[in-house]
């Protein structure tokens, strides 16, 4: 066999290894900016015949127009710096779908280091993709459920602990004051008993809801601190408006009027709340705050419950 047949055919070898694979070979030549070749994969992917790639612009036109912009500046960016690259994105098929594609370049230079064309291929990645965005969305869902009270879909314990981290921080360096309400509920025991644990947990989901709507700024937190006992973060209130907003809880919960048979306070559920109000000080600490607001709590049951019992100004 002759040299040159030889080449021709480790040519036609080379040909069928490139275009019985999954991933798409193929060349633009750099000064025309024409494709020299593309694989016939393409058309069965896209849909675009492979005599429709004629120049870049062909390409460019068939991407997705919301990552259009940043992937040609960017492959002409590191083509002309004569750096191998990749980039992902939406390439349009011929029925207005899109599929996404990573797209591995590799810049061919000659001998005198100019840029001579761009060979690479496009691989269909749109698997991967639906994976990574399934992922996420369970990732989120995730997220959300950790943070979430499994029985009243409100705030948990978790997602308190983190609101507070960070309120803390930030009234500290604001010099807002911060305010927490602590509320339990009142006789919940004898509740239980009485109508039984289903009831109860339908008592708890109805305050908890009910406790959402005294709620007015923005960054204001109720939680399911635990058990019976719920919480309500207030960035930014003084002592004053904080005072109102248990008052509000007390009167919603009062006109929620759960029936409690055994109940001293109009055979009525109530609440017990214990609440203060800060603005932090350099060495002080959340935990130090809950704990005195947890202590009115504990006056409030002890003065009769239902009632608000407020941690006094420091001295
Ligand atoms: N149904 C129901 N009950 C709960 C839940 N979590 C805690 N409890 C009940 O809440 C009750 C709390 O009882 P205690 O701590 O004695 O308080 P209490 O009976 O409300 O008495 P005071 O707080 O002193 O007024 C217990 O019986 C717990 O079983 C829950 O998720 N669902």
């Amino acid at each position: 066999m002759s040299d040159v047949s030889e080449l021709s055919s480790d040519n036609a070898v080379y040909k069928t290894l490139l275009e019985s694979t999954r991933a798409i070979p193929w060349k633009i030549d750099w000064a025309s900016m024409q494709f020299a070749y593309i694989g016939p994969q393409i058309e069965p992917l896209l849909g675009w015949r492979q005599d429709s790639w004629v120049s870049a612009n062909d390409w460019a036109m068939r991407i997705h127009p919301d990552d259009r912009d940043y992937v040609v500046n960017f492959c002409v960016a590191q083509s002309q710096a004569g750096v191998d690259h990749e980039a992902d994105y939406r390439a349009l098929t011929r029925d207005n779908g899109y599929v996404w594609i990573r797209d591995v370049v590799h810049v061919v230079r000659n001998s005198a280091g100019e840029v001579e064309s761009l060979i690479g291929f496009m691989f269909d990645i749109s698997e991967r993709k639906k994976t990574e965005e399934k992922l996420l969305a369970l990732q989120k869902e995730l997220e959300a459920l950790s943070f979430k009270d499994g029985l009243t879909g409100i705030a948990n314990r978790r997602r308190f602990d983190a609101s507070l981290e960070r309120e803390w921080d930030s009234a500290r360096s604001s010099a807002q004051p911060l305010s927490l309400i602590l509320l339990d509920v009142d006789f919940f025991k004898q509740y239980n008993d009485l109508y039984g644990h289903i009831q109860g947990d339908k008592c708890l989901t109805d305050i908890a809801q009910t406790l959402s709507l005294a709620l007015t700024g923005q960054r204001d937190l109720v939680a399911r601190y635990g058990g019976e006992e719920f919480v309500l973060i207030l960035p930014e209130t003084d002592a004053n408006a904080a005072q109102k907003v248990a008052e509000r809880c007390q009167r919603l919960i009062e006109k929620l009027a759960i029936v409690h048979a055994h109940s001293p306070h109009g055979q009525l559920v109530t609440l017990s709340i214990g609440l203060g109000t800060v603005v932090p000080a350099a060495g002080s600490s959340p935990a130090d705050f809950v704990q005195a607001v947890d202590r009115q709590l504990y006056v409030a049951k002890q003065h009769g419950r239902n009632r608000i019992e407020v941690v006094p100004p420091a001295a």
